[in-house]
């Protein structure tokens, strides 16, 4: 285990045409390509000299950023974690640094880069993918990955996220109506997010592809210095697994993360800001400053307690600040006067950072490590059950692999590198075999049905097997993420009774975006990328999800039932206890009403006394007239 400090890079940005008005107040000591370390930032009013690893002058072009971050890269293949963070105020240079020109306004308008025939053709005849000229240190990335190792003996996992206005997106998912995902954390994976795809990348074409992707679905906006504002955090990761152990019998396994922050942003009194953009600037400011109190407290030597649990951007990154990640910080300002403070605020931020301690160490487990053989060995069975049924439908094809595993778990102790390295391979061919099956329609194939619905004709999305009629799709949850579909795990297809699933990236959509042409003219549009899922407590394969699936979905259906029965008892509760209400009701009325009678007759019963008690004694009296008179 090494330690050492965070690596800090300054990169000045150029004035750019709307600040041709203002004056440069940016300035470097020691011009040449070799030594410059140190910044000044001075006008009248302030001053700040403030020395890093590296500091790039406006004229520094990709290459040279690139040069400042290889090494790291090439670290990252030995099983060193690699974090490369882009950090500075809005319209800075950070998207343009990490991505590069190259990919500069997918979205929303294609960039006049390619637009421009000539330029087009040129570069779709020659070697579009080669055209580094125009790419930032993502790409370069992937190329350095692909090209200085074999990639035979590795398997590399690619994501792609954004995190806006505090909530996380899959940046590489199918649906338009994304949906949340939830960051988890667990002994066997650590921090991750879960239902996040994960695609299986071959080359870089792949990996470019998915960039392009993910880089499309980004949320921009224009602000006062930027037309095409990124206004989420984005991280895209390879996670690099060998699948040979080294001499010393051990397996590598590194995670290379890029993150492009969103920009800091000050209110613009000037222009009426939208509510929404409101929202945007102060949830970006607000994680930005976690960041900045996190990276205080790791500055720190003698630290208490670290925020990471303040934001999301935090919490995620919380194993690759300051723990066992080598992290480089390329923090990009303008050279314009008319942006003194918030460059002067990202020097601070930068200084602070390079005090960060960092403890890079390999991420190496023994091949013979009883828990990496045991995973394997689950991933085998779960494949092979995978494969078994949807060649054969069988189970007992299923039991007897069972069986075999408890034999071979019994010879766990006895295993040898070589065996847990076939085991690998193993895994990974029939990881291959399973992906290359999604792709066909088989004939006899279970799951497919002849007449299930084309989603896409240029896709080669895999679907569901067919399922019982679901005319209330638009209130079902999806299994995976339990939040309403469509979602990440699920497209919502125009027939409303059936459902699709898209557990890999159709990369036939992509097929018509003008503005990714020339990065694509090489690429087959029609391979499918595997892709996996960490879920809770395991691991989900493309088809997996396809079991996964209906087992909620059973699971779900009966709670649904339960649900519905409950609430038809409720009803019936209800009516029952109106009815007996209404009954009591008309009782109680009813009572009152011959009360009421009773006490009428009685009166009048009264009344008819009282008047024939008063005829009796005046007839009495008439009589005793009459009769003293006679006398
Ligand atoms: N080093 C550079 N040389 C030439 N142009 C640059 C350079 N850096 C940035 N630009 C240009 O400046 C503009 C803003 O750059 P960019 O989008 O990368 O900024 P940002 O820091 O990512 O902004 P936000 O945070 O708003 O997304 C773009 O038009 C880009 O082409």
């Amino acid at each position: 285990m090494t330690s050492e400090h965070l690596k800090v890079g300054i990169r000045i940005r150029p004035l750019l045409g709307h600040e041709a008005a203002f004056e440069s107040v940016v300035s470097i000591e020691n011009v040449n390509h070799i030594q410059e370390t140190t910044v000044n930032v001075v006008d009248g009013e302030h001053f700040l000299s403030s020395k890093f690893d590296k500091v790039f002058p406006s004229i520094s072009n990709q290459e040279n950023i690139f040069e400042f971050i290889s090494p790291s890269i090439q670290q990252s293949l030995k099983g060193f974690n690699t974090t490369i963070f882009a950090y500075g105020q809005t319209g800075s240079g950070k998207t343009y640094s990490m991505f590069g020109s190259n990919w500069e306004n997918n979205n929303p308008a294609p960039q006049n880069y390619y637009i421009s025939t000539n330029k087009l053709t040129k570069i779709t005849e020659n070697h579009p993918l080669d055209n580094l000229e125009g790419h930032g240190l993502i790409p370069r990335s992937i190329s350095q990955v692909f090209e200085s190792t074999s990639t035979e003996n590795l398997t590399i996992y690619t994501s792609f996220l954004q995190i806006y206005n505090e909530k996380i997106f899959d940046l590489l998912q199918e649906t338009s109506n994304p949906r949340p995902l939830a960051i988890r954390e667990n002994k066997m994976y650590g921090i991750f997010v879960e239902g996040l795809a994960e695609y299986i990348v071959e080359n870089k074409n792949d990996c470019f592809l998915l960039l392009a992707k993910g880089d499309s679905n980004r949320v921009v906006r224009q602000t006062k210095l930027n037309q095409h504002s990124s206004r989420s955090h984005t991280i895209f990761q390879m996670l690099i697994e060998t699948d040979k152990a080294n001499k010393k019998g051990a397996l590598k396994k590194s995670k290379l993360n890029f993150c492009d922050l969103a920009g800091s942003e000050k209110y613009d009194k000037e222009n009426k800001m939208t509510n929404e953009h409101i929202k945007e600037m102060t949830q970006i400011n607000k994680s930005l400053t976690s960041l900045g109190k996190v990276i205080h407290e790791l500055g720190r030597k003698k630290s208490i307690h670290i925020p990471y649990r303040d934001s999301k951007l935090t919490r995620l990154l919380q194993d690759s600040l300051g723990l066992s990640t080598r992290t480089i910080l390329i923090a990009t300002i303008s050279s314009s006067s008319s942006c003194i403070e918030e460059t002067i605020n990202t020097l601070k931020f930068a200084d602070r950072a390079k005090q960060v301690m960092v403890k890079a160490k390999k991420n190496e487990v023994s091949a013979l490590n009883n828990e990496v053989i045991l995973k394997l060995q689950r991933e085998i069975q779960h494949l092979k059950g995978l494969l078994n049924l949807k060649k054969k439908g069988g189970i007992q094809e299923l039991q007897s692999q069972l069986l075999a595993l408890k034999e071979e778990n019994k010879k766990l102790k006895m295993m040898t590198v070589e065996e847990v390295e076939r085991l690998k391979m193993e895994n990974k061919k029939l990881r291959i075999e399973l992906q290359n099956m999604g792709q066909v329609k088989e004939a006899g194939d279970p799951y497919y049905k002849d007449d299930a619905i084309s989603l896409n004709s240029s896709s080669s999305m895999m679907r569901l097997p067919e399922l019982s009629p679901r005319i209330e799709l638009e209130n079902e949850s999806c299994p995976i993420c339990l939040t309403p579909v469509p979602c990440v795990h699920y497209t919502q297809t125009s027939d409303m009774s059936r459902m699709a699933i898209s557990p890999a990236l159709s990369l036939g959509d992509m097929k018509e975006r003008n503005t990714l042409k020339p990065i694509m003219s090489s690429i087959d549009f029609h391979k499918k990328l595997g892709v996996r899922y960490r879920m809770k407590d395991k691991i989900l394969e493309s088809n997996e999800l396809i079991e996964e699936i209906k087992e909620r979905e059973n699971s779900q259906k009966q709670i649904r039932l339960a649900r519905n029965r409950l609430d038809r008892i409720t009803q019936l509760e209800k009516i029952k206890k109106q009815q007996f209400k209404e009954e009591l009701e008309k009782i109680i009325e009813m009572k009152k009403r011959a009360d009421e009678e009773k006490k009428r007759k009685m009166i009048k019963k009264s009344q008819t006394e009282s008047l024939q008690d008063l005829y009796q004694k005046k007839k009495e009296k008439l009589l005793n007239s009459l009769n003293t008179k006679l006398d």
